[in-house]
């Protein structure tokens, strides 16, 4: 096929093309938030019940559970692990945490723990407490000591650094508080609020795990959605995401029942996105709650005001003024007095499954926070005009779970819509299935554990189409982003990790490509066909007069291109990045590897020939003026 390249640019590439969605979903707590201890604070739990005691074990005979205690640490978390030693034990007696599906150790890496103890009773004991990494088979990999003391009956913090100096062979470690039985025979101790950090991305307190925050900077995206995605959601309207409740002090963070069947500690909240927004380079595209919990229940109209006003609050923490705003007050005493950049806010998620009650929930909500923040755009999440919503979103989020064969299919999804001054924010895409039956099934009945070649240059075919309608698409996001493997709710995911590595998948690649080399403006060209498998797009980078073409080739067999450039100097060499692989290939923890783009010089000049690989993904870059 012969692509001829027009000079003349249809629209500017909007700078928020590219970006992230995210939700806790297997991917905050023991995932991106860089907390290595697993139900640290027994937030949510029913003390005696199994559960309570989760990823906490007794070592040498400590006998351990968790109460509801009668002086808790704090109004937000009641419960506390209660420690008895029993009489007759020599050596280490008391408890470990076994992490999230592990602990990684690092020799070289500092890791600061902390814990609050008290003495139920008070006793004349006075003696050591040692707190280790050790691994699963007892070796010792950093220890230090703290006195505790038997009078201390109130609750004292007690934070320590460790310095392993090995690393171990595997994850499978754990961290250990114990007392020296024979000298602590008989005592009584609780503990609360414990916490074991790694070192952080740009050593953040009580910030993100270093290496999948990298990989998701290297993807250079240009926004963050959060909280959710169906996690901000709640089933209840009592069980919803609530800012207010995600900030300050960790002991004052109750946590919550998160709508993906697991507790969120809400250790990363609202104050570490926000953080997390400005060390990535990221704007926030930030949610409000809006009236729908996903057990079904839709706030009745006249009983809105609450939560419109809490809305209100929490944008104000964003971007208020602190000397008129208290939510705003609040953010400056925990260290931002600036406001935070803040141009989208999106009102709700996917609440097409309650069209009804978001035509008054919508309105109420869009004409109080207009007119509070009358900068900011609120994107809507029904579907787009259906129903019909007052005022007129001037945004919509779309979301499609969909087969490759889709995506590849409707990379013309767009080129239809009205230019009628409402833009569309594809919030969330993912090839998840290649049954177009079964989309949401298990990987017995097509759905995808992990992305493939197939599945990412289905995106890409899609993409390319978002390219070519960013007149009125101003974001995009792949979703979900982040998911532990040990303790996936969904796949396939974007970027994969466990304990110890993070697998980056070839819809990662696909991602990476188009977000590094997105450029400025979008030079029409000879459109593919619209029933056919091979697709491109064609910006240009003003600063460098690079010609940025890309390529998905979505069938298994090579498809030749030539290229014609009506520029008057065109470089006679160009460099291709090339993603591909069989249909089926998949960066996983068997083969986290398998694909990844090949960088390579390309003969390039005012027309040129490329032969696109079968189920490939390509970037063509080429200086010309
Ligand atoms: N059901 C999907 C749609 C919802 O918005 C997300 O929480 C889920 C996974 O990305």
């Amino acid at each position: 096929v012969t692509v001829s390249v027009s000079a003349t640019a249809s629209h500017p590439i909007p700078t928020t093309l590219w970006g992230q969605m995210y939700e806790d979903i297997s991917s905050g707590d023991g995932g991106l938030y860089a907390e290595l201890l697993q139900n640290r604070a027994f937030q949510q739990v029913t003390p005696g019940t199994t559960a309570s005691l989760n990823a906490w074990q007794a070592v040498n005979g400590g006998g351990i559970s968790v109460i509801r205690e009668t002086v808790p640490v704090s109004s937000a978390l009641p419960n506390a692990l209660h420690l008895t030693i029993p009489s007759g034990l020599t050596g280490g007696v008391g408890f470990a945490n076994t992490g999230y599906f592990g602990i990684k150790v690092t020799s070289g890496s500092t890791y600061t723990a902390s814990f609050f103890y008290r003495f139920p009773t008070a006793s004349s004991f006075r003696g050591p407490a040692t707190i280790s990494l050790q691994t699963n088979s007892g070796q010792v990999l950093a220890s230090t000591t703290v006195t505790l003391s038997g009078a201390q009956t109130a609750w004292q913090q007690v934070t320590v650094q460790l310095h392993p100096t090995t690393t171990p062979g595997s994850t499978s470690n754990r961290f250990v508080i114990t007392l020296d039985g024979a000298a602590a025979a008989g005592q009584v101790v609780n503990f609360a609020m414990l916490s074991l950090f790694p070192p952080t991305f740009k050593g953040r307190a009580n910030g993100m795990r270093v290496d999948i925050a990298e990989a998701l900077v290297e993807m250079g995206p240009s926004f963050f959605r959060f909280p959710g995605g169906n996690n901000l959601e709640g089933q209840t309207v009592a069980t919803r995401w609530q800012w207010n409740a995600t900030l300050g002090p960790l002991v004052n963070r109750p946590g919550r029942v998160g709508d993906w069947s697991y507790v969120n500690t809400d250790g990363l909240g609202l104050l570490e996105y926000l953080n997390w927004c400005e060390d990535s380079g990221m704007q926030a595209i930030m949610a409000v709650w809006a009236g729908f919990a996903l057990g079904g229940t839709s706030v009745a109209e006249n009983q809105l005001g609450p939560y419109i006003q809490q809305a209100i609050d929490q944008i104000n923490f964003v971007v208020g003024d602190p000397t008129r705003s208290a939510p705003a007050t609040l953010r400056a005493s925990l260290g931002h007095p600036a406001p935070f950049t803040l141009n989208y806010v999106e009102i709700g998620n996917e609440d097409f499954f309650a069209s009804t009650s978001y035509i008054y929930r919508w309105r109420n909500f869009a004409n109080a926070l207009k007119a509070q923040f009358p900068n900011i755009h609120f994107i809507a999440t029904s579907n787009t005009f259906n129903p019909v919503l007052s005022p007129n979103p001037t945004e919509y989020d779309v979301h499609v779970y969909q087969t490759p064969t889709w995506f590849a299919q409707n990379s013309f999804f767009y080129d239809g819509f009205q230019r009628n001054g409402t833009k569309y924010f594809e919030g969330e895409y993912a090839a998840i299935s290649t049954n177009p039956n079964d989309l949401f099934g298990t990987p017995a009945n097509g759905r995808l554990v992990f992305p493939t070649m197939q599945s990412a240059s289905g995106e890409a075919a899609f993409m390319t189409g978002l390219e070519r309608n960013s007149d009125i698409v101003f974001a995009a996001a792949y979703a979900p982003l982040l998911n532990h493997v040990s303790g996936s709710q969904w796949t396939p995911n974007l970027v994969s990790f466990d304990s110890n590595t993070v697998y980056r998948s070839t819809s990662f690649y696909v991602q990476k490509l188009f977000s590094l080399n997105r450029g400025d403006e979008y030079l029409p060209s000879t459109l593919p066909s619209r029933t056919g498998t091979l697709f491109w797009s064609v910006v240009r980078k003003r600063s460098t007069n690079q010609i940025i073409i890309k390529v998905s080739n979505t069938a298994g067999t090579a498809a030749p291109l030539t290229f014609v450039l009506p520029f008057g100097t065109v470089a006679s060499t160009g460099t291709l990045q090339v993603l591909q692989g069989a249909a089926t290939a998949s960066n996983s923890p068997t083969t986290p590897n398998a694909v990844a783009p090949v960088i390579s010089a390309l003969a390039a000049g005012k027309t040129f020939n490329y032969n696109a690989p079968g189920f490939s993904v390509s970037v063509i870059t080429v200086t010309a003026q």
